[in-house]
């Protein structure tokens, strides 16, 4: 899986194999499961529009070239791409998951897709709580629909304070648990009516049935700016955009 066109200071992979990953590994099932369909269903149920917000999330973070990136949570990699774009051929840009299916997509994705900048990329198979990479390595750092699926938010975001340089910044977009009851409801309605039917047609009512249960479960955009603060981090900012159904939390060290 990984890539070699350069050497980014890896710690010991078996820290990966030793954490957390019995514990998460129903969540780790379930985006193997999905992988085959995620990208087209993105596609369809957001009408491309998962595109503009990923976009967003990459400018909040401040990625420019020659940066040394880190997107956490890649799946099958849309904010990694986007990330090697900015980082250009004398950047680097780690994309790193739990879920092999997820990652196998994404390696198959950058061999098709033969853009030289996507040589920078190195894909990496590991646990976003519990980084193997060195204190203060990167410059931005981005996650995209990723911190509500680890089982410990609290600990992702210590672990991201500790692998960026100081004054870099986190950009970590994602469904917003909104305040606002008929967004709320709006976002329920939809995942009712329209997620959850569709993926019945791909035999996945269950794992996109998950997505509602996530959302409740998440923190709204205040407490996401406490957890932040909380880990460390001098700056925190929660913004809500795509009406409101989506949130992108930018956090400095
Ligand atoms: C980007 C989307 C889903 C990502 C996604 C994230 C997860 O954590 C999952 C977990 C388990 C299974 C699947 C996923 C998963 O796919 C798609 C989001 C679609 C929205 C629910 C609906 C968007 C509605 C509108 C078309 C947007 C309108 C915006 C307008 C500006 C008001
Ligand atoms: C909804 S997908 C998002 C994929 C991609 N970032 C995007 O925006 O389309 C969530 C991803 O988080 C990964 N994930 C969840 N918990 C993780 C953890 N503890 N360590 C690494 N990856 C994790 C899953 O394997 C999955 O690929």
């Amino acid at each position: 899986m990984r890539s070699l066109q350069f050497s980014v200071p890896l710690l010991p992979t078996s820290r990966f194999k030793r954490h957390s990953v019995r514990c998460a590994s129903d969540r780790q099932q379930l985006f193997n499961r999905i992988a085959p369909v995620y990208d087209n269903l993105n596609d369809l149920l957001s009408l491309g529009q998962h595109r503009i917000w990923k976009r967003m999330a990459v400018s909040w973070s401040g990625a420019k070239t020659g940066d040394s990136l880190l997107d956490l949570c890649c799946g099958s990699g849309d904010l990694t791409f986007l990330m090697s774009e900015k980082a250009g051929a004398d950047g680097k840009v780690i994309g790193l998951d739990f879920s092999k299916e997820q990652l196998s997509i994404a390696s198959s994705r950058q061999y098709l897709l033969s853009k030289a900048c996507y040589n920078n990329i190195e894909w990496v198979e590991g646990d976003a709580l519990d980084l193997p990479f060195s204190n203060g390595y990167f410059d931005a750092i981005t996650m995209g629909y990723g911190l509500r699926n680890v089982v410990d938010k609290r600990r992702a975001m210590q672990e991201m304070f500790r692998v960026l340089k100081p004054g870099s910044r986190v950009s970590i977009l994602d469904f917003n648990k909104s305040m606002q009851p008929f967004t709320a409801l709006f976002q329920e309605w939809m995942i009712d009516n329209v997620v959850v039917p569709t993926a019945t047609v791909y035999g996945l009512a269950k794992e996109y049935q998950y997505l509602k249960t996530s959302i409740d479960e998440f923190l709204t955009g205040k407490e996401l700016e406490k957890l932040a603060l909380d880990a460390g981090f001098s700056y925190a900012r929660h913004y809500e955009i795509g009406g409101g159904l989506m949130g992108n939390l930018v956090a400095a060290r």
